[in-house]
């Protein structure tokens, strides 16, 4: 059998000359990436470009197949492309890159201007959103795609035709307010939250509580009582910070965190009139005896690092006071005066457990294994292989589509995995842009290409050029960069200068064109610099009316699930890992090829 005959068979000959002849970029080469260039080389791309700007670790071998034990500390784009060369049977040329996607200047606009399809297989919420936004100003589709543990879904994009990236909104992370993490923890959550943010922090980085509250407090409450009340804790640990070259530091921290403390909490009787009073844990007497005997054995050092042992109290107070002794002495001999919390710097994590479980126990919360609390305090949720093999399935097949000579953008789908019963594989169709989308509901996209001579243009010129071009009113305004206002109709100091004059004006910087008589979309212009002469090509775009100003109803595309808006007084949880979470009203019967 010829090689391409069974690609001829399922693609058909048209399509499989299209796809031959396509260059595709794959941005990612982990958990979703390792699968999905098995896919593309498999569907008989011509050319796959990968990027990707980390290095393989031990804990990536489990799911990540294409890595081997000896591909460790290597760079993960170049060792995906090398070890896919066995089963490379459809000649791909396989080209790598280490780095940042979002490194402008190593791959600038018109890098990625080169393919025909972006595939994204990331894992955090910036580069995705920062590649969406590179392929609604190309104009290029784009597949999306996210796993959370047995969840997973990808997004076909085909901006300005169907929704973006950012057109639905994404789960807001959970927050908690600051008094139930300073004052009143009832969950497990609530004192890992405040033994990671707060106690951690102050202990061991530059940080100090004073910041970390008064960041979190602002707006929630302008008692004064309370503001004093915050005040002094913060001098307090501050103080306590400053005992770190001592010995007894370890003891010092237990005595004051989980006596002193709970006994002032104590003494502010309203805050227990509806809830059980926390418990001092009487160190002293109690612990501090049968503490000291377990230190003297070092054969108790395997519970240090057993995860799943569910700890007595006095194992934890253990656990709290070695971790202490070895943070204090990062601090004391290495200098390392900002320690940062990582779930797989073992000193970092056994403090904030303990600390957690200490806490829990104060206030009469389940305590909680190590693992437990590895997971939430690094707000993991387990990577799940055949998840991720599912999902690039799907990523590259309802790519495939888009080779068909039929291909109709309102026939994409986005496609769902479930580990509930009735939702294992659904898929819905993909809706229109949104209205409110700040990405592509309101603004449009292009990029102008410029040479070099026609900086001698004035900024008057160029609004001229702009306003003639697109149709818009006299009261627009530019602006580059990160928003420097370069004209509006308030301001018309540079309105004679030459663009070569106005320092931001250059390749790869994004000039912002506002209607601010609201009848037109903003527009979105990509500079880029080319050789030659005399060019001054604006995208040819046809501007949407903006939509007008509709009184508040009922969002339906709004997720239900998601949490209270982020305000000051809560504590965000950082969680980048999140996929596209999505709420579709109509889900059929999974129908991709
Ligand atoms: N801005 C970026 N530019 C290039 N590659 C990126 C960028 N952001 C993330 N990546 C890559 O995307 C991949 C995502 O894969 P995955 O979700 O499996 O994460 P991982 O780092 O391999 O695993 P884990 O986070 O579970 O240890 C990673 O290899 C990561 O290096
Ligand atoms: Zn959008």
């Amino acid at each position: 059998m010829g090689k391409d005959t069974y690609l001829r068979k399922i693609l058909g000959p048209e399509r499989l000359s299209k796809i031959r002849a396509s260059k595709v970029l794959m941005v990612g080469a982990g958990g979703i990436g390792c699968e999905l260039l098995k896919d593309l080389l498999l569907s008989g791309f011509g050319e796959i470009h990968i990027i990707d700007l980390d290095t393989i670790t031990l804990s990536n071998l489990n799911r990540q197949f294409l890595f081997l034990k000896e591909d460790i500390d290597k760079l993960k784009s170049l060792i995906v492309a090398k070890n896919v060369q066995s089963f490379n049977y459809f000649d791909c040329k396989l080209i790598p890159y280490h780095g940042n996607v979002m490194d402008t200047k190593a791959f600038p606009l018109e890098w990625y201007n080169q393919f025909d399809y972006i595939y994204n297989a990331l894992d955090n919420l910036e580069a995705r959103r920062y590649v969406n936004k590179i392929a609604l100003f190309l104009r290029k589709p784009l597949m999306e795609s996210g796993t959370t543990g047995f969840d997973g879904q990808v997004q076909p994009i085909y901006p300005y035709e169907t929704e973006c990236f950012d057109c639905l909104e994404k789960a807001t992370p959970q927050t908690f307010p600051v008094c139930t993490i300073r004052s009143t923890p009832s969950k497990p959550v609530h004192c890992i939250v405040w033994a990671k943010e707060f106690l951690f922090q102050q202990l061991f980085s530059f940080s100090t509580l004073q910041e970390v509250l008064q960041d979190q407090l602002r707006g929630e409450t302008d008692d004064s009582e309370e503001i004093d009340r915050i005040n002094k804790e913060a001098n307090e640990l501050f103080a306590l910070k400053s005992l770190i070259s001592q010995e007894d530091f370890p003891s010092q921290v237990i005595r004051k965190i989980y006596d002193e403390d709970i006994e002032k909490s104590l003494r502010l009787e309203t805050l227990w009139k509806n809830r059980e009073k926390p418990q001092v844990l009487d160190f002293e007497n109690t612990y501090k005896g049968p503490l000291m005997d377990m230190l003297s054995d070092a054969s108790n050092e395997s519970i240090l690092s057993d995860d799943a042992r569910s700890c007595t109290l006095l194992e934890i107070l253990y656990i709290f006071w070695v971790s202490i002794v070895r943070l204090q002495k990062r601090v004391n001999e290495n200098q390392e005066l900002d320690i940062l919390f990582d779930k797989d710097d073992e000193d970092t994590l056994n403090f904030v457990s303990a600390a957690a479980n200490l806490r829990s126990h104060a206030f009469h919360i389940d305590l909680q294994t190590k693992f437990d609390i590895k997971q939430i305090a690094g707000n993991i949720i387990p990577a799940i292989a055949t998840t991720n093999a599912i999902i690039s399935g799907f990523s590259d097949l309802a790519s495939l589509n888009y080779w068909n000579s039929n291909f109709e953008t309102k026939h994409a789908k986005t496609t769902f995995i479930s580990i509930k019963e009735n939702k294992r594989a659904t898929s819905a169709a993909v809706g229109p842009p949104s209205k409110k989308c700040a990405s592509c509901g309101q603004v449009s996209r292009g990029i102008a290409n410029i040479s070099k001579d026609m900086l001698k243009m004035t900024v008057q010129d160029l609004l001229l050029k702009i306003i003639k071009k697109y149709g818009y009113g006299d009261d627009i305004s530019l602006l580059l960069g990160q928003g420097e206002l370069i004209y509006d109709y308030d301001f018309d100091d540079n309105l004679e200068s030459k663009l070569a004059d106005i320092k931001s004006f250059k390749s790869n910087e994004i000039l912002l064109i506002q209607d601010e008589e609201d009848n037109w979309e903003n527009l979105e212009l990509y500079l880029n610099f080319v050789d030659g002469d005399s060019i001054f090509d604006l995208p040819d775009l046809t501007l949407r009316p903006k939509p007008q100003v509709e009184l508040p109803k009922e969002d339906e595309d709004k997720n239900d699930d998601n949490g209270p808006e982020l305000e000051a007084g809560f504590i965000e949880i950082d969680d980048e890992d999140e996929p596209p979470a999505k709420k579709r009203k109509i889900q059929e019967e999974i129908e991709i090829l």
